[in-house]
């Protein structure tokens, strides 16, 4: 059994998403957001090294391979690290508005099991934006591309500024980030959009 609650519905005068112009090529890996990040970043030992591919329109692919540390029950993916998995892919789909983006409000479907050393295969698409608000749903297949719905979730994102970061994480980290040339190239070029 599986449902929307209201949160998750766009309003009636919500628009189609739009690719941004210089969003990455449909095949383009994204790369990490931020490498301290658990779900995307390379510096997280135990991290999730979920890699997105962007695809056509507001769309992408991702995978995570999942690890012994990632465990619940015994030889299990725990339901959290799934829905990170989820939050992680559909946050990747902001990258293709150009938009810097928090999830607001996420809904997960567990439907299979999904054993250690399973490779997650998800995909992910916009289905609407409504002001700063972005709603968003995602599947993760295991076996491959085509295999069986393990998992699936439908997400609120809402639009915020860099500044939503530096006013609310901690000053060790903002100003290790605020310090390193490619981690505000890359904040500041979602912040023009136009
Ligand atoms: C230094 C460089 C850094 C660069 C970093 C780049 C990193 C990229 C990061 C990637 C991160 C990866 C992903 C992560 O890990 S994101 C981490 C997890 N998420 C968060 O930490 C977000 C925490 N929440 C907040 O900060 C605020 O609540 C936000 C910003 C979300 C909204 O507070 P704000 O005061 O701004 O706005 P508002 O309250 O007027 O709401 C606006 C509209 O939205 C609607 N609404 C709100 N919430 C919900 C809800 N739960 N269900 C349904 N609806 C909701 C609300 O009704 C309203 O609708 P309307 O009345 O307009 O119709």
């Amino acid at each position: 059994m599986s449902g929307t609650s209201a949160a998750l519905t766009p309003p009636a005068d919500a628009l189609a998403p739009v690719r941004h112009p210089d969003a990455p090529a449909p095949g383009e890996l994204l790369g990490a957001h931020y490498e301290q990040c658990f779900g995307c970043g390379g510096e997280q030992p135990h991290g999730l090294h979920l890699q997105a591919r962007a695809g056509e329109g507001v769309a992408l692919t991702a995978e995570f391979t999942v690890r012994a540390a990632h465990q619940g029950a015994p030889g299990l993916a725990h339901g959290g690290l799934l829905t990170t998995a989820l939050d992680e892919t559909l946050g990747s789909l902001n990258w293709l508005l150009r938009t810097i983006a928090v999830t607001g409000r996420l809904e997960t479907d567990f439907v299979r099991p999904v054993p250690v050393d399973t490779v997650l295969h998800l995909e992910a698409e916009v289905t609407a934006v409504a002001g700063r608000k972005i709603y968003s749903r995602a599947t993760g297949r295991i076996g491959g591309p085509d295999g069986p719905v393990a998992v699936r979730a439908q997400a609120l994102f809402i639009e915020v500024k860099v500044d939503h970061f530096i006013d609310n994480g901690r000053p060790e980290e903002i100003q290790a980030a605020m310090s390193d040339p490619d981690q505000v190239r890359r904040a500041r070029a979602f912040e023009v959009n136009p």
